[in-house]
């Protein structure tokens, strides 16, 4: 953005380059931790539920037939798309979201706001509705797809109902975020197995999903092993930056 701005110097050209500062500045803060955590939470889900992690396997395996995934595999995996959305909903990384101001008096529900008032959506109750979402403290990607396994639209998507904030200030980073998800799912598991860490005595640690308190929430360290699936997983991965500019 910086790059593309006049060399004349001008009070123009110097509010431009703030504003591109602050907006590299913004999408660094907003969106560092916040994927970070997700990300810990799928590996975190993976570890808890091998049955889920399986599937997805099985839907890779079928599509890909032992090729890296793309994004253009999107409408081929719904699999993977669900685990994005189930991701953004089970432990969610803003519970009460950013809090916002009232900028006009209001009424919600009988409920007087007056102009000024701080308003806090409480996301993670809203995410973990047993009426919206069943069973909602487990990891059920299956819960966005229909018994034929499409993508069920009737099932309200975290994405648009509280994961990414509310209003005019919601998250600019919600379709970065579905996007990079779902390659990322998609790669890992295309190649690897994930697992719950071995203790010492070489069984598997039984891990206690906990998640830190705060206005952003990570799951607490967990111990796990990622390992590659077969060999042909291992070329993949060895040899993926190659396999690219091919
Ligand atoms: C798992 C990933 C993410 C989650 C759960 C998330 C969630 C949120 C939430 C809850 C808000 C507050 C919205 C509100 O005020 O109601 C927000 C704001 C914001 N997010 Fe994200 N975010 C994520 C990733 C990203 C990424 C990748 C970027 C940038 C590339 C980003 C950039 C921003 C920015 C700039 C804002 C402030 C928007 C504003 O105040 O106008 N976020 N995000």
């Amino acid at each position: 953005m910086i790059e593309n701005l006049s060399d004349r110097v001008s009070p123009e050209r110097e509010a431009a380059e703030e504003a591109s500062r602050s907006a590299c500045a913004a999408g660094f803060a907003g969106g560092s931790d916040t994927t970070v955590s997700t990300v810990h939470s799928f590996f975190l889900a993976m570890c808890l539920y091998p049955e889920v992690q399986k599937k997805a396997q099985t839907e890779l395996d079928m599509v890909l037939g032992g090729r890296l995934p793309e994004f253009n595999d999107k409408e081929s995996l719904p699999y993977i798309t669900a685990m994005v959305k189930e991701s953004l909903r089970w432990q969610q990384v803003a519970p009460l979201g950013v809090p916002h101001m009232a900028t006009e008096a209001d009424e919600y529900n009988g409920y007087y706001i007056p102009k000024g008032t701080i308003v806090i959506g409480n996301a993670w109750t809203i995410l973990h509705d047993p009426e919206v979402y069943s069973h909602p403290f487990e990891y059920k990607p299956d819960r966005f797809l229909t018994k034929e396994g499409k993508l069920n639209t009737r099932v309200p998507d975290p994405g648009s109902l509280a994961a990414f904030g509310f209003g005019r200030r919601v998250c600019l980073g919600r379709f970065l975020t579905e996007n990079s998800m779902f390659i990322l799912f998609a790669h890992i598991l295309a190649v690897y197995d994930i697992r719950p860490g071995l203790s010492r005595n070489g069984r598997e640690v039984i891990i206690k999903p906990e998640m830190t308190s705060g206005m952003l929430s990570y799951p607490e360290p967990f111990k796990c092993r990622i390992t590659p699936r077969s060999k042909q997983a291992e070329y993949l991965v060895q040899n993926s930056t190659l396999l690219l500019m091919d």
